[in-house]
Formats: structure tokens, C-alpha cells, sequence
């Protein structure tokens, strides 16, 4: 998997304000959705475009247009959604689909409870929002549902990785001849024994919408 970690200082700023455990769940969710907007500038890098001439009050000038069809968002539910509006802030023609997904927290395995995306994906490029990635169990089920609906082009989105989940998303995806990106704001050390990232910022889904 390619895997960018944006190094940039308002990065760097807002996630360490978003790691602390004082920070309450609005000011939360207003760096979470800064932050998208920050990792997206970078994640879009290789977004699909066509050429389209306009005319300026001057002269006529090339440029681009995003291409058709259009990109496609989907977030993990439930702390996906903290991602999406500033997602689509910087691509206000994409279409969205949704995976809810939660992890079991005793035997860390992803299991999926909602889908809603389109039947036939080939052809779209598909941009993955999700803060955590942590064994990647969840990812990897995520971005195989995609495969197996035509994706051939994934881009993740991650407020946090651990090296056990890119591991492990090299372990599944190695040769399945997919080019898979990630880009992340930071890469962690390490799991704990409960699967939390360490030292990462607990619970994001929890932190977003609080404790269900
Ligand atoms: O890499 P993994 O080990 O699979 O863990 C990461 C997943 O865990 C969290 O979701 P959670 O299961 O807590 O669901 P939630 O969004 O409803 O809180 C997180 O948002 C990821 O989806
Ligand atoms: O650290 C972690 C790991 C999984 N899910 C989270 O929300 N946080
Ligand atoms: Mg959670």
C-alpha cells in the first residue's frame, strides 16, 4: 500500500490538540473536519480530470474539469462520518456511499451492519474515510467490499494508522495487482493488548458522538 503521512505544522497542530484527552467532543469534530480538509488536498493528488477551455474576460484558457463519472465517497460508520462533510467540501460532486462497520472488542474482528453503495463501481475512483486504522481488519474488509463491486482505485483516509493495520493491509492486498493509497496525518507507534493505537487518541467514534 502507498501510504503518505502529511507532514505539515497545522497538521501536526490539530491532531495534537485532537489527541488530548481534554478536548471536548465539539472542538473535536471541528479539527476532525479540518483536518480531512488538509489530508484531502493531498489525497486528491491523483484525481481524475479532463481538459475544458473557458473564456476569461481576456482570452480563452485551458484548464480542467473533474472527469465523469464521478469520484466516490464512502465513510465507516460510524466515526467515518466525522470525515465526510470535509470530504466533500473539496469534491462537492462526488456521490457518497456508505459501509457501517464496527469492530468486536473482544475479538477485534470487523463486522459489517449497513451497506449502501452502488452495485457497479468499475471505473470509479473511490476515496475511504475512516480516522483510525488500527489491526486493519476494517480497512482491508472495507476496501475488498469495493474490489468486489469493479473499484480498481482506492484511496483511504486516516486521521491515524499503526503500523500493525498497514501491515496487515500489505499482507492481504499484496498482489492483488490494485493499487491501494493511504494517507494519514500520523503514524503511531504501535497497539496496545486491546487493539487501541498507542498512543493515538482512543475511542474516535466515541470522541465524535460520545459513548454508546
Ligand atoms: O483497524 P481496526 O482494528 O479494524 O479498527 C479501526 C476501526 O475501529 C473504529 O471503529 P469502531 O469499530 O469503534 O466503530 P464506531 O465508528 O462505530 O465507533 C474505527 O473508526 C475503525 O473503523
Ligand atoms: O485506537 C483506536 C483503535 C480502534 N478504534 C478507535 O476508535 N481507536
Ligand atoms: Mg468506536
Amino acid at each position: 500500500m502507498e501510504t503518505l503521512v502529511v507532514d505539515h505544522p497545522l497538521v501536526a497542530h490539530k491532531l495534537t490538540v485532537l489527541r488530548d484527552v481534554g478536548t471536548d467532543s465539539p472542538t473535536f469534530r471541528r479539527l476532525a473536519d479540518e483536518l480531512v480538509t488538509l489530508l484531502a488536498y493531498e489525497a486528491t493528488r491523483h484525481v481524475r480530470v479532463t481538459e475544458w477551455s473557458v473564456q476569461t474576460p481576456v482570452a480563452p484558457a485551458k484548464g480542467v474539469r473533474l472527469a465523469q463519472p464521478c469520484p466516490l465517497v464512502v465513510p465507516i460508520l460510524r466515526a467515518g462520518l466525522g470525515m465526510l462533510e470535509g470530504m466533500t467540501r473539496l469534491l462537492p460532486t462526488a456521490e457518497v456511499g456508505f459501509l457501517g462497520m464496527i469492530r468486536n472488542e473482544s475479538t477485534l474482528q470487523a463486522e459489517t451492519y449497513a451497506t449502501r453503495l452502488p452495485d457497479d463501481l468499475s471505473g470509479r475512483q473511490v476515496y475511504v474515510v475512516d480516522p483510525m486504522l488500527a489491526t486493519g481488519g476494517t480497512l482491508a474488509a472495507a476496501i475488498q467490499f469495493l474490489f468486489d463491486r469493479g473499484a480498481d482505485d482506492v484511496t483511504a483516509l486516516c486521521l491515524l494508522a499503526a503500523p500493525e493495520g498497514i501491515a496487515y493491509m500489505d499482507q492481504v492486498f499484496n498482489g492483488s495487482g490494485k493499487p491501494i493509497r493511504l494517507v494519514t496525518a500520523a503514524l503511531d507507534e504501535r497497539l496496545n493488548e486491546h487493539g487501541y493505537i498507542v498512543p493515538g487518541l482512543g475511542d474516535a467514534g466515541d470522541r465524535l458522538y460520545g459513548v454508546v
